[in-house]
């Protein structure tokens, strides 16, 4: 701290107001008259109350007394009025690093805490004070930087007390070695706000000494002095820092009393007593100081207050006293002292100056500025010994053109990384979105596949239960149906109970487990649904908010146009996508349909033997039939030949097809015909129902597998209705058609109108869809001759004459027509529909997904390829498919999948046997020999892994398929027909 100094200021005389209280109701009760008046704006008028008019001797002595004060106050002046003229000048010089002094003076109850503290609803001198401070402080607060504390104390019978610290005891006043008073110990407390200050001051308050007296109802006991120090510094950094402290003291002074006007006794009169002394030790201070001679002597040291406001009154500080009155006349003596001595003070001068400190700082901070100041003058000196000349200048003119084109090129290639960075962070977003739809798509069709599963396995179920019962309530007639159920269904639990011999039964038990496996599958499904769903919203999120900062990161429109379109290439592939999944949902439903049709048919085939029964039962007996009855079997006749035609018509428009998928029915109505087919078949019919068509076979492969089949149905009607003498039966009790077409009359049944009308359609939309087939028939046939002449003889389609077929050469060629062929390059046996004949080399090429889908045509299972060959070398490259029969390993993966596969060396002793002696390689790793059949669960993984093996991944359905032991098949045989795919038995 650098020592203080002086700046500025000079004498000044203590500024003196003076204020008249308003009479209060105890003197105007006590009929006391108004002595005390204010004459303008400084004078103010006492009058003696005691003065006799007719007092001759002093008739000529004036009866008023007049005194003349900077400002004078009487009970029409407003708090705000005092605080204006008497206070609010001293702000800015305390905020500037003066010292000020308010103090209020006057007689117990004139008026001097109203003056200073004043009331809750108009506050004093004190808290006005206060607040325009902060108010000045925070209007260049930009600028310089402030400190605030703040001090309150009392005098009370000459002791010092702290009131914002009570606790602290008693104080002792202390000088300073520049002579200096400060109170040692006492608290200085910041305060940041008037809010802050005026919590401050009430606290103080609450501290004060003050109890009534006979003059006072609130009469103040102590001297009350609160200290406000505003330390002002620049906010500027210097070499050396001004701090400018401003010190204000507002002090609120006990009033002198009278004893014998107050009437205290004990306590109160040591109170007064020792207040009176105070205030005589500050009117001899004021006499002393107020000596015209200039030779008196001014005791600050008679008290403690005198002490303590020794700066005030004859210092360094601008001071204001302001003297209190009472109007009434009974105080007339107190009131004439405090005017005479306030008359007095008003010729006291005080020396004002302002209190800076110089702050010098550290010396490493001083070291900064002066290297700072020396890089200055050496980069001036650069300049000065380098003038620019005109080669300088025009090189300098190039210097900046090269700057400013390479300040170009650093946005343009800042640009480039900003727009390569946005897209690569689109791409992989986008990536991610639609790798998590794939998944999602996925798992709903996973979920699908098994809702098919559940229900089919549930009417493999159903279905046994209720043949069972049925067939034990012939044994047991007088049980109820549904507790034989329930019977069968307890046995088929326990093992051994006669159940195992049941046909179907293990089946149904197959079933069973599969509806666990498929139930646990579900739930997996389900949880991993879910977990994606959330992933693909997060990453639908982050898309989003990618798409959005674009216009902020990118500056060229080009750019933004690239990134739009971006965008936009991405909108596209979710909406495939959502087509994708729709056409999947359809499939499903679809599926789910053919579930409902198959039971139909289940029901319809119960049906059929129903009647086929009745029918030999009339028949054996010679029973005789009432007319409505022969009516109604017609009726069913018609209904069967109509819905043939129905069938014809959509599987098939091939006019050579004339069966349909209805002939294993219809074939129950002739004896000759198989009477019933079996449960094994019934199941595989339902099984055949779904997994035909396994929703994951979507590739255009796929799809001409699928085709294929589709055609086959329609084939293998027509094998079926060639040798079954069902199409006898139906030509038999069919009427012939007549030259219109339309079929003669059955009868007077009134609904047979509707029938006839019904077959004309039929029959017309038929023979257009037969004279278009012709025509395409004859065109393929064309091609196919070409084609034939152009193979080798090895590659040729095969072909096997039906000796029973008396189709002509044309019709046959028809199954041999390019049309005929699919997407591998495979053609149809007519005979028999099912088989393919392979014309690729490589048996490879067809994929496990498409072997899959071609044993499941009849629910046939998983076949051993046998690479025997049969025939010729007209048959070299077709290859035959066995049953495995357990030649299926199991394996798990890493992340608990299980893979099954097909064994492939179980073909590897009889391709030793091959013509030509072609080998196959042997394989080291024992994995490799297995053609992977199913994988337990579309596996979830990103990356182009996840789609390259999508066509190999297997269902929840493979699992639970794979479960169940081959079936046998009737009439099966070893070197049948030689296929791609499987082989038939002949029928
Ligand atoms: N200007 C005024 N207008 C209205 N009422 C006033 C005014 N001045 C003082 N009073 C009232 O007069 C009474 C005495 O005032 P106050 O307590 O301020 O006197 P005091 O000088 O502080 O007395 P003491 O020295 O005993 O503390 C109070 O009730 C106060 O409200």
């Amino acid at each position: 701290m650098a020592e203080t100094k002086s700046k500025g200021g000079g004498e000044q005389n203590l500024m003196v107001c003076t204020r008249i209280r308003p009479m209060n109701e105890d003197e105007i009760l006590f009929g006391a008259t108004c002595i005390a008046h204010k004459v303008e704006d400084r004078m103010l008028v006492l009058m003696d109350p005691m003065e006799d008019p007719e007092d001759i001797l002093r008739a000529n002595r004036t009866r008023e007394k007049q005194f003349v004060f900077d400002t004078c106050f009487d009970g029409s002046s407003t708090q705000e009025d005092v605080y204006k003229s008497s206070t609010k000048f001293l702000i800015d010089n305390v905020v500037t690093g003066y010292n000020a002094t308010v103090f209020a003076y006057g007689a117990t109850g004139a008026g001097k805490t109203y003056t200073m503290l004043g009331t809750d609803d108009d506050p004093g001198i004190m808290a006005r004070t206060l607040n325009d401070l902060f108010i000045s402080m925070e209007k260049t607060r930009e600028d310089m930087k402030y400190k605030v504390t703040l001090s309150y104390l009392e005098i009370y019978n000459e002791m010092i007390r702290d009131l914002l610290s009570p606790s602290s005891g008693i104080l002792d006043l202390r000088e300073d070695a520049k002579g200096g008073i400060q109170v040692a110990g006492l608290s200085e407390v910041k305060a940041r706000s008037t809010d802050e200050v005026m919590r401050l001051l009430l606290q103080g308050n609450t501290q004060r000494t003050q109890e009534p007296t006979a003059a006072n109802k609130t009469s103040s006991r102590s001297h009350a002095v609160l200290q406000v120090i505003v330390r002002q510094q620049n906010r500027v950094k210097n070499t050396m820092q001004e701090v400018r402290t401003g010190k204000l003291f507002l002090i609120d002074l006990a009033g002198s009393e009278r004893a014998a006007n107050t009437h205290n006794r004990g306590k109160r009169m040591v109170e007064g007593a020792h207040i009176n002394r105070s205030l005589l030790a500050l009117g001899n201070c004021i006499n002393a100081l107020t000596d015209k001679n200039g030779k008196g002597y001014v005791n600050y040291r008679d008290s403690k207050l005198t002490r303590l406001l020794k700066d005030a009154l004859g210092g360094n500080c601008k001071t204001v006293m302001i003297a209190h009155i009472s109007p009434a006349s009974i105080h007339f003596e107190e009131s004439r002292n405090t005017l005479v001595y306030a008359d007095r003070a008003k010729h006291i001068k005080t020396k004002v100056r302002r209190n800076v400190t110089d702050v010098a700082y550290h010396i490493a901070q001083y070291t900064n500025i002066i290297q700072e100041l020396r890089d200055e003058i050496n980069r001036l000196r650069h300049r000065l010994n380098n003038p620019s000349t005109s080669a300088g200048r025009k090189s300098h003119i190039a210097d900046i053109q090269s700057v400013q084109s390479e300040v170009l090129e650093a946005k343009r290639s800042a640009d480039r990384e900003e727009l390569n960075k946005i897209k690569e962070q689109l791409l992989i977003s986008f990536k991610d979105q639609m790798e998590l739809r794939k998944s999602l798509m996925e798992l709903n069709n996973a979920t699908m596949e098994i809702s098919l599963e559940t229900n089919r396995n549930q009417m493999i179920i159903s279905e046994w239960e209720v043949e069972l019962a049925r067939q034990s309530k012939a044994r047991n007639p007088d049980r109820p149906l549904h507790e034989l159920i329930e019977d069968h269904k307890k046995a088929l639990d326990v093992s051994g109970t006669g159940t195992d011999e049941i046909e179907g039964a293990e089946d149904v038990r197959t079933a069973r487990e599969e509806l666990k496996v498929l139930h646990e599958e579900k739930r997996k499904t389900e949880k991993l649904r879910i977990t994606v769903k959330k992933e693909l919203e997060a990453a639908r999120m982050k898309t989003r908010k990618l798409e959005e900062t674009i216009p902020q990161r990118v500056n060229s429109e080009d750019q933004k146009d690239v990134l739009r379109l971006l965008c936009k290439v991405h909108a596209l592939e979710i909406q495939n996508t959502e087509v994708q999944s729709s056409c999947l949902l359809k499939d499903y439903q679809i599926k789910k349909k053919d579930m409902v049709i198959a039971r139909f048919r289940q029901h319809k085939r119960l049906c059929d033997q129903i009647i086929r029964k009745q029918k030999n039962l009339i028949e054996e007996n010679n029973l005789v039939i009432s007319r409505e009855l022969e009516e109604l079997i017609e009726m069913y006749r018609l209904e069967n030949t109509l819905q043939r035609e129905d069938s014809d018509l959509s599987v098939s428009s091939d006019p050579t097809a004339k069966g349909n998928i209805y002939d294993d029915q219809l074939s129950t109505l002739t004896e000759e015909s198989e009477p019933t087919l079996s449960r094994r078949q019934r199941n595989a019919d339902l099984r055949r129902t779904n997994s035909d068509e396994r929703l994951f076979s979507q590739t255009p492969m796929a799809r001409g597998i699928e085709n294929a089949k589709f055609d086959n149905r329609a084939n293998l009607s027509a094998a079926w209705r060639n040798n079954s003498s069902l199409s006898q039966e139906i030509d038999r009790v069919t009427p012939p058609v007549d030259a219109s077409g339309d079929r003669t009359s059955l009868g007077q049944n009134p609904s047979r109108n509707s029938f006839n009308d019904r077959h004309t359609i039929l029959s017309n939309t038929r023979n257009i869809a037969a004279l278009a087939a012709k025509k395409r028939n004859k065109a393929q046939t064309n091609l196919t001759n070409i084609e034939k002449r152009d193979l080798p003889e090895q590659q040729r389609p095969l072909y096997r004459p039906n000796n029973n077929d008396n189709s002509k050469s044309s019709e046959r060629e028809t199954y041999l027509s390019p049309s005929r062929l699919d997407t591998h390059n495979r053609t149809f046996i007519p005979e028999h529909p099912f088989v393919l004949v392979n014309k690729v080399p490589s048996e490879d090429s067809l994929s496990l997904t498409e072997k899959q889908t071609l044993v499941s045509e009849r629910s046939l299972p998983p076949l051993r390829r046998v690479a025997e060959a049969n025939g010729g070398d007209r048959n070299r490259n077709v290859r035959q498919w066995v049953p495995v029969d357990g030649n299926i390993k199991k394996k798990k993966d890493k992340a608990g999948y299980t893979h099954q596969f097909l064994k492939k060396n179980h073909g590897r002793q009889a391709s030793k046997n091959r013509p030509n002696g072609e080998k196959k390689t042997s394989r080291t790793d024992p994995d490799k020999d297995f053609d992977s059949l199913s994988v337990g669960r579309r596996r979830i993984q990103k990356g182009p892994q996840s789609q390259s093996d999508s066509s190999s991944l297997g269902t929840p359905m493979n699992i639970a398929k794979s479960k169940r032991p081959p079936p046998t098949i009737p009439g099966y045989k070893k070197g049948d027909i030689t296929i791609t795919g499987f082989s038939l038995p002949r029928y």
